[in-house]
């Protein structure tokens, strides 16, 4: 049986699991999977090594029209410092129209693809088969990414850590273009209390579920 195309958006804040989820989803049905973070977090690196300013909108723009989604690299990107820097250039306009624009494109070829950030579900694929909107509290998310740091050798405060995702998350959801919201049709998926395999389970009976009808 020939399958029809399926887009899955995801998102949430920071540090949520909308990254595993979508990396496992995408692997578990056959899809290409996107984290829209990373365009953003190339943009900041791209500044921050040029050392232009994080409100320069024009070398913002400049380098998210010549971003390849494809050269993406998580190890270098995944630094907290470039991802408090991605929310500050996510919030110029230009930027995020470039950006919307590749990431359309990336959504559009193959089988079907998941894209995980803040704006999927609400702006780059408003018609996504399913939208999924994953959040914890902000208690939950900073122990999962403290414990995350230091496994990988890192060292950082956990009130440090609940300080910076809470700052990240007022800017996401406060700016004026593409606040983090979610979106009218998301399936809510509050992990708070959830392990990573309940919540990919309770992720995949919302996809089959759409699969079925
Ligand atoms: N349900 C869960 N239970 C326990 N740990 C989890 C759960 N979901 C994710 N994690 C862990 O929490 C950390 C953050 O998850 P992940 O990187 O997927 O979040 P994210 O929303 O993609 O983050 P970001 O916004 O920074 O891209 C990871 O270490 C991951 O293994
Ligand atoms: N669709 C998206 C994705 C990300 N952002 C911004 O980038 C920052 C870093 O994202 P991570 O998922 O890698 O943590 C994030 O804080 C947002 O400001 C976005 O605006 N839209």
């Amino acid at each position: 049986m020939i399958r029809p195309r399926l887009t899955i958006a995801i998102d949430g804040p920071a540090a949520s699991g909308k990254g595993t989820l979508a990396r496992r989803i995408a692997a578990t049905y056959g899809l290409a999977h996107l984290d829209t973070g990373l365009s953003y977090r190339a943009v900041a690196k791209a500044l921050i090594d040029a050392g232009a300013a994080l409100d320069d909108e024009a070398a913002a723009r400049r380098a998210a029209e010549v971003l390849d989604l494809s050269a993406l690299d998580a190890g270098i990107l995944s630094d907290h410092v470039i991802g408090e820097a991605a929310s500050k250039v996510a919030v110029m306009v230009p930027v995020r129209q470039a950006l919307v624009a590749a990431q359309r494109r990336f959504a559009e070829t193959g089988k079907g693809a998941v894209l995980d950030g803040r704006d999927i579900g609400t702006v780059v694929l408003p018609d996504a088969d399913v939208k999924l909107y994953v959040t914890a509290s902000a208690e939950r998310r900073a122990e999962r990414r403290h414990a995350e740091i230091l496994s990988k050798g890192g060292d950082a405060r956990l009130e440090d850590v609940l300080e910076d995702l809470k700052r990240r998350d007022a800017r996401d959801m406060g700016r004026a273009d593409s606040p983090l919201k979610p979106a009218a049709d998301a399936h809510l998926l509050d992990t708070s209390e959830m392990d990573i395999e309940t919540a990919f389970q309770a992720a995949c009976d919302l996809v089959d579920r759409h699969r079925a009808e």
